[in-house]
């Protein structure tokens, strides 16, 4: 798996795993993306704790399907990005694993920072280091740019039915 080389944390930011004191910051971000809805801290605390009961099947080393990174602002602890890589267990690809991009954001106040990338190529890194054969993400095509800069090119259409 190939990213692009931004990926070292901008000084005074630090890149880490979601937490129950991001509450605030991540539906901020996430609203700037879609409708967060009325979710309380007490239902994301629950979904924090979902997600890391989540185990790869075989795996004894801790790694987890569910993973959502924060970026924060050292200096205030303000959330400035956030972004998850859910890992799939497939069968085919014998077994094999592909990571999901979902859910990126980046806070309107630290955009244009390459905070996006960072993290997008964070997660990618991450799917590579969880054994992910692919990365692969849906997005719009206004965001199509902010992709190819992170290194990912078009591949299939995104189809849906909403419920
Ligand atoms: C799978 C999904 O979740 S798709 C949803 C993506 N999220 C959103 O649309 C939510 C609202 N938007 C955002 O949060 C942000 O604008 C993001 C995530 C799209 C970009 O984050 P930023 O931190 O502002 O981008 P960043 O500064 O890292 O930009 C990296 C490079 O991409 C370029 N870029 C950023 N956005 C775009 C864009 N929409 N189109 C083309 N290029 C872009 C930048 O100019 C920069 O180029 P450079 O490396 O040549 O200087």
């Amino acid at each position: 798996m190939t990213t692009n080389a931004t990926n070292s944390t901008p000084a005074g930011f630090e890149i880490r795993r979601i937490e129950s004191r991001d509450f605030a910051g991540v539906t901020t971000a996430l609203s700037g993306l879609t409708t967060v809805g009325d979710l309380s801290q007490s239902q994301f605390d629950d979904i924090l704790a979902y997600w890391d009961t989540q185990l790869l099947p075989g795996r004894t080393d801790g790694a987890r399907s569910y993973n959502t990174s924060v970026i924060i602002e050292s200096a205030t602890g303000r959330v400035a990005a956030v972004g998850t890589v859910f890992v799939e267990k497939k069968l085919i690809h014998a077994g094999g694993l592909v990571g999901h991009i979902e859910d990126i954001a980046v806070n309107p106040d630290f955009r244009g920072k390459q905070l996006g990338k960072v993290l997008i190529n964070h997660l990618s890194a991450l799917g590579a280091s969880l054994g992910c054969y692919k990365v692969i993400l849906d997005c719009d095509e206004k965001n199509v740019g902010f992709y190819e800069k992170c290194g990912y090119s078009r591949a299939g259409v995104e189809m849906q039915v909403r419920m």
